[in-house]
């Protein structure tokens, strides 16, 4: 199994975190350890993210810690250099794709259509973050394109819920899905790490 699919068998529930405090990136992280999921996808969308990817590296190196919202080829060296161990791209180009294989981790590429998905694999790419999942179709959209692309296997993320994640779960081509709801903006600004942890054990227990 490559490593790819290895990443997609962690938790059933791979988090999906926005930080803007930089402060908040080791308490999340430890949070989320602590509720019993075991990877973290830290997105570049802010501008302390890079920073924060650098901080969990150094101080909660149990994680499997990934860089999500890859979007440029920099993004990607920059990513790998603050200690990321895998990448996620919400879709793909050829740079960014070539900027990811030249890191040498293993790398979760978006794809949100059969032919996106069709090239990825062509470049020895099966396990894939669909995106994003629910505009895109959903657990519908995925159940239709098992039949002809099984080898395929999926990160679902993009307006999943605690509530819909089971019924993605249940498809013999999803590994695990993505999501942030683990890791609400509310409970970061009240520093309630608490709700962050009750949240990833209820996601841990989806397994
Ligand atoms: O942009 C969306 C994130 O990748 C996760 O999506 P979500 O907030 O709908 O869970
Ligand atoms: C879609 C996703 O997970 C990302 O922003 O990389």
């Amino acid at each position: 199994m490559s490593k790819g699919h290895e990443l997609l068998r962690l938790s059933p529930v791979m988090p999906v975190v926005v930080i803007d405090e930089v402060a908040d990136a080791v308490p999340v992280a430890r949070a989320l350890l602590a509720g019993g999921i075991r990877v973290i996808e830290l997105t570049l969308r802010t501008p302390v993210a890079l920073e924060a990817i650098e901080r969990v590296a150094s101080e909660v190196p149990e994680i499997v810690l990934g860089a999500g919202t890859v979007t440029t080829p920099e993004q990607a060296k920059q990513a790998a250099d603050a200690g990321a161990k895998f990448l996620v791209t919400p879709g793909c180009t050829e740079r960014v794709l070539e900027a990811a294989f030249a890191t040498g981790l293993p790398f979760l590429p978006g794809a949100g259509t059969v032919s996106e998905a069709m090239r990825l694999a062509e470049q020895g790419l099966t396990a894939l973050k669909f995106f994003p999942a629910e505009p895109s179709g959903g657990v519908a959209y995925l159940k239709a394109i098992a039949g002809p692309l099984p080898q395929l296997e999926f990160c679902p993320t993009g307006g999943i819920t605690a509530q819909s994640a089971a019924s993605y779960l249940a498809l013999s081509t999803v590994g695990c899905v993505g999501g942030s709801w683990l890791t609400p903006k509310d409970a970061l600004a009240a520093k309630d790490f608490d709700r962050i942890t009750a949240l990833a054990q209820e996601a841990a227990a989806l397994a």
